[in-house]
């Protein structure tokens, strides 16, 4: 990559990739964006597109008229309509000279760390190489418990892994407003979310997919708008019928909903700790830890934790909650779940008596625990 040059997700949706009546490809939806990422890569941008549509083309291509209800069908019908999809791509980007990649991940793949940091130095090559990598869930292989499930937070795991600098989801709505629009004609649009914690005080009711063909709605979308904004990325929802509109909004049109980046985004690895890692576990502290771990930065200790939830290993991630049971922070433990059944609720000086022998000083060292927003 250059210096300075600028990296784009862009993640475009069923409902915009198909016609909702006749579940056909939208060919001019797609030509309008295969040409305005061209036209993108040309002004020197890196590009990684995330495209959903291997379900609802397959469905298509075998003549189904919903979308499968087992997950075998799913996985079935997602491997036929995948190799579709691609075709479709690779004839449109070579009219245009591009070369573009498959990309195909399951949430396995960014779990382990080797394998998160091979990802990163894969998607590094091809945009050095000028290549535009298509991505999309791994849904013929993948395995229920370790599914994205929905590519809105996939496109926030991959915006993150590559350090976009700009996060495009296109859906079939123009942007984020305080309710469905589609049930509540009076819904207010909402341009831009300075802080994504504040979200909340808007009382946004983000629904559920708008057509039988979308996963998630708005509520994988808002869930991706944590993830992205929190690596640092600015986050927009605009509509997909439009994907110029991509490049409206580089040259700083006020088109669909921003979400503004966090200014002190989290590092890579915490990042990973966060969002990455399946907990195994749940951890419930007494107050004083709670203070401890989140006004005062500090490591967690055994003697904080009051009940040991769930059976894990050393260096299993696994969730932190309040004495209210609310989720506080994630982190990577440095004892199984047996052993801090035995220490839990005793002082560090202890643990090597009740243990027999020496264990590590902090059950969770800081550097491995991020606060939840
Ligand atoms: N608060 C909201 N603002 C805008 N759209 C919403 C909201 N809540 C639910 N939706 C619905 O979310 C849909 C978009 O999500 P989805 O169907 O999953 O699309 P995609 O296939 O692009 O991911 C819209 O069609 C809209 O009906
Ligand atoms: N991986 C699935 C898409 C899942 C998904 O998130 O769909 P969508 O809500 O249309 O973006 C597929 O290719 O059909």
């Amino acid at each position: 990559m250059k210096p300075q040059q600028q990296t784009l997700v862009v993640k475009i949706g069923t409902s915009s990739l198909t016609s909702p009546d006749t579940g056909m490809l939208a060919l001019s939806t797609i030509a309008a964006l295969v040409e305005t990422l061209c036209q993108l890569r040309r002004e020197g941008y890196a590009v990684v597109l995330v495209s959903s549509g291997a379900v609802g083309i397959g469905c298509q291509r075998l003549d189904l008229k919903e979308r499968p209800r087992t997950i075998a069908m799913t996985q079935a019908v997602a491997a036929v309509g995948q190799g579709r999809l691609m075709r479709v791509y690779d004839d449109l980007f070579s009219t245009f000279n591009q070369p573009i990649a498959q990309v195909l991940i399951t949430r396995s793949d960014l779990i382990q760390r080797q394998h998160y940091v091979s990802a990163y130095r894969t998607f590094r090559q091809l945009l050095q190489l000028g290549v535009i990598p298509i991505v999309n869930e791994n849904d013929t292989l993948a395995v229920e418990e370790l599914r994205f499930g929905d590519n809105d937070t996939l496109s926030a795991r991959v915006a993150g892994l590559v350090q976009a600098d700009w996060l495009f989801l296109l859906t079939d709505v123009d942007r984020l407003y305080s309710a469905d629009p589609r049930r509540y004609p009076d819904a207010k649009p909402i341009k831009v979310v300075h802080d994504i914690k504040a979200l909340e005080e808007l009382q946004i009711q983000a629904g559920k997919p708008g057509s039988s063909w979308g996963t998630g709605g708005m509520v994988t979308k808002i869930e991706a708008a944590r993830i992205a904004t929190s690596a640092g990325i600015r986050m927009v929802i605009t509509d997909g019928r439009s994907p110029r509109n991509v490049a409206k909004i580089l040259k700083g049109e006020p088109l669909g909903t921003h979400f503004e980046p966090e200014p002190q985004p989290q590092r890579a690895r915490k990042r990973w700790i966060a969002n990455g890692l399946i907990p195994c576990g749940k951890l419930h502290l007494d107050a004083g830890a709670v203070r401890a771990i989140a006004d005062a930065g500090k490591s967690l200790l055994a003697a904080g934790i009051t009940q040991v939830e769930g059976t894990f290993h050393p260096q299993d991630a696994v969730l932190l909650c309040d004495p209210q049971g609310e989720e506080v922070a994630r982190g990577i433990v440095n004892y199984s779940s047996t052993e801090l059944n035995a220490i839990q609720g005793h002082r560090s000086d202890d643990i090597a008596k009740i243990l027999g022998y020496e264990g590590a000083e902090t059950v969770i060292h800081r550097d491995n625990l991020v606060l939840s927003l």
